[in-house]
């Protein structure tokens, strides 16, 4: 059968994965992020960005929040929106690359996961396709998990063919909280990866042309079930509280 130097394609293709998710492993414990460039190959992520574009043309995204455009706060002008968002599970008409995508970074965290003993990962989220529309648009500096709500790994796939730093909408990251960010160029075809907690404050620096990402955030089980049960115990008070307050009786107060 068609083996080749004693290993099947499969073989080769497990092979493959397992030495990126080792070098993205090495990475991510050394500097607290790591990118892979051409990480589906041209073709596919040309085609990834062309359902992406097509979302965008069939208004799937929300409309971002309204902004004033001249940066000094004052909604006088004209407002222009920031970023626009859609989530995508993967099983919707014309989103198979984006699917291809999902299942693609799956299995890369999948052989990853059997690397990192400090976390045990066996969900994500939908895959949240963002634009920014330019003009100036930006994404203040934040933390994507700053509050233990369960997400260990954040990864952004970048789908912006001809990017220059000219055109602003860089991802300004601070490792560690770093003074000096590290720069990262949004271009077509980047997969990267980060912890997701505060270990990595970011921003996304003003863009001048339309940009496209799609973020994929891995969940640990362990701080997702204690995330999940506190919520459910504030969902139990707040109820309480609000039974007591329009005076029922069957809050249990006497
Ligand atoms: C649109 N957008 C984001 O772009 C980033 C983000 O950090 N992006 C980094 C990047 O695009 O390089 C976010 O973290 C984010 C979080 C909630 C809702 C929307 C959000
Ligand atoms: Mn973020």
């Amino acid at each position: 059968e068609n083996r080749l130097n004693g290993y099947t394609p499969m073989d080769l293709l497990q092979n493959r994965f397992f030495e990126r998710a080792e070098f993205v492993v090495d990475t991510l414990r050394k500097q607290g992020y790591c990118y892979l460039d051409d990480f589906h190959g041209e073709d596919i992520a040309l085609k990834i960005l062309s359902e992406v574009k097509n979302l965008h043309h069939r208004e799937k995204f929300t409309d971002g929040e309204l902004v004033s455009s001249n940066g000094n706060g004052s909604m006088l002008n004209k407002k222009i929106r920031d970023d626009k968002i859609a989530w995508i599970d993967g099983k919707e008409e014309n989103c198979q690359a984006i699917s291809h995508h999902m299942t693609t970074v799956n299995t890369l965290i999948r052989f990853c996961n059997g690397l990192i003993e400090e976390y045990d990962i066996e969900h994500r989220t939908k895959a949240m396709v963002a634009c920014y529309p330019g003009q100036g648009t930006c994404y203040k500096r934040h933390v994507d998990n700053p509050n233990k709500d369960g997400r260990c790994i954040t990864t952004l796939y970048y789908l912006n063919p001809g990017w220059t730093e000219e055109k602003g909408g860089m991802l300004n990251l601070y490792p560690g909280g770093s003074e000096e960010p590290v720069k990262i160029l949004p271009r077509l075809d980047r997969l990267l990866l980060f912890w997701s907690d505060r270990r990595n404050p970011h921003e996304v620096a003003p863009s001048h042309d339309v940009r496209y990402a799609i973020t994929l955030w891995y969940f640990d089980k362990n701080e997702r079930a204690r995330f999940r049960k506190k919520q459910e115990e504030e969902e139990r008070k707040k109820a309480i509280f609000s039974g007591q307050e329009n005076g029922s009786n069957e809050g249990g107060g006497n």
